[in-house]
């Protein structure tokens, strides 16, 4: 029952793997009419001996739901047959949602703790709404006030996403959403509130109609159209420069030998090489941008962002916002929590400016090879161009040393080695792209 379930949401990393649900287990219970029930699942994949742990919180009623049809999990108890309750997806059900926001001001007696952070009073009359866009996680909107996401793959311990927008949240960084307060159970953080971004737009989005603007006046240069994005750019580098600044003061910074990080870029090459064999004729001169890193002997390290490209980027107002802490989904928790050199999230960035153009052309197909010749030169002097705003505004005054660039090079690479494989498992037809990125990456 709770594996098709699963096998059909959209947050469930295990899709297209055989699974089966190993255990449940109630966390905790609150409200009434319908009640909350906060489910954790064990999933262990068939003669790998791999296992995940995934929140299930669930609205649980007497009686069926119609309007709840699409959110059905099963009868509850899990193990009634015909004569159980009804349990439905909480985050689908406005009741069960009101439940989560009263339970900030007033925290229930139950194993699930509602954390609150002082200086914002919440709007406790706002409804509940599914978030609709993709995501791995799942977040409710409260009107225009608070958006609570409840995280779905569940790890004991701290949640980077919540900790580092504790910590940016109380040095009164402008470059995040607030953090209105947090869930959790046991040793497990299950969700976070956070300010709502009522004028956020998204910095992907936002790149693409760029890239869009720039195709439609095939004469002119990037710097000549109206919807040029390279102040955005500059003023994204600045945000980021910032937001380092700040978490290098809350959580210091360490440092590591240069051989070590490229020891485990090497590694990822190798394992990237065995998934696209195509990446095979670019391991040498990889590696020797790995070697230049290897010869180091001191990298400082610090709390970063750990994941961030343009869709992690809102645009409102007041300047831009980075969310989503939490780092690569794929990677352990503990891997995640490990300071690691500010250049990787420079380096994610920059892989970004190179997307934008690639991802619009693919939307526009275009036969005329003189239309297709000045698409390429376009694409190639928009990312450029931004690449060169937002680096240059990162750097600030002091530019960019000679540590920096070897630190810098070796980590476009070893993101662009990253993105062959998440392409060729996600969206093999969008695999040229960080190819391209590594080709070029590593040309002499
Ligand atoms: N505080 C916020 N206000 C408004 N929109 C937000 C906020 N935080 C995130 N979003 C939007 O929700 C999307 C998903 O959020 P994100 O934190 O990346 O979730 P996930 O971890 O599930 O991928 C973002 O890309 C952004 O468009
Ligand atoms: O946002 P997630 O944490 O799920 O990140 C994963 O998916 C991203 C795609 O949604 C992927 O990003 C890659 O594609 C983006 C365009 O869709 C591009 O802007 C990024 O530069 C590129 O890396 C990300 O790598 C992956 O971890």
């Amino acid at each position: 029952m709770i594996e098709s379930f699963l096998a059909q949401r959209r947050w469930f990393g295990g899709k297209g793997r055989t699974f089966s649900v190993t255990g449940t287990r109630e966390l905790g219970r609150f409200g009434a009419a319908p009640e909350v029930v906060v489910l954790l699942v064990e999933v262990s994949y068939d003669g790998t001996g791999d296992r995940e742990l995934y929140q299930l919180p669930l609205a649980v009623y007497d009686e069926p739901q119609e309007r709840l049809d699409h959110a059905l999990v099963g009868r509850w108890p899990i193990d009634a047959v015909e004569d159980g309750a009804f349990a439905y997806d909480a985050v689908h059900d406005r009741a069960a949602t009101a439940h989560y926001l009263q339970a900030f001001a007033t925290p229930p007696a139950s194993g699930i703790r509602f954390v609150r952070l002082p200086g914002h009073d919440l709007d406790l009359t706002a409804h509940g709404t599914p978030f609709s866009g993709e995501q791995s996680n799942s977040s409710v909107l409260f009107g225009e006030d608070s958006v609570l996401k409840l995280f779905r793959k569940v790890t004991p311990g701290e949640n980077p996403d919540i900790t580092t927008h504790q910590v940016l949240t109380e040095a009164g960084s402008t470059h995040v959403a607030q953090l209105y307060g947090w869930v959790e159970a046991d040793d497990l953080h299950l969700g976070m509130l956070q300010q709502f971004l009522r004028t956020a737009s998204d910095g992907w989005d936002i790149a693409l109609a760029s890239v869009r603007d720039l195709f439609a006046e095939a004469d002119l240069h990037a710097e000549e159209v109206g919807g040029d994005f390279a102040s955005e750019a500059a003023r994204l580098g600045l945000a980021l420069a910032e937001v380092h600044e700040q978490l290098r003061a809350s959580f210091g910074v360490g440092t590591v030998t240069g051989a070590s990080l490229a020891d485990a870029m090497s590694g990822r090459l190798t394992a990237a090489v065995a998934v696209v064999p195509e990446l095979g004729q670019y391991a040498e001169r990889a590696a020797a941008r790995f070697d230049a890193l290897a010869s180091l002997e001191s990298v400082p390290v610090q709390r970063i962002h750990g994941d961030l490209h343009l869709g992690q980027t809102l645009r409102t107002v007041l300047g831009w916002k980075l969310v989503d802490f939490e780092g690569e989904p794929a990677k352990p928790l503990a891997e995640r929590l490990l300071p690691d050199s500010p250049w990787r999230d420079v380096a994610g960035m920059l892989r970004s400016f190179d997307y934008a153009p690639f991802a619009v052309a693919e939307a526009m197909p275009e036969d005329d090879p003189d239309v297709l010749h000045q698409r390429s030169v376009r694409a190639d002097e928009w990312a450029r161009r931004n690449r060169k705003a937002f680096l240059a505004s990162y750097c600030g005054e002091a530019g960019l040393s000679d540590t920096d660039r070897t630190l810098l090079t070796a980590y476009v690479i070893d993101k662009a080695v990253y993105e062959c494989v998440y392409e060729a498992r996600n969206r093999p037809t969008w695999l040229p792209i960080p190819l391209a990125g590594v080709a070029r990456l590593t040309a002499d």
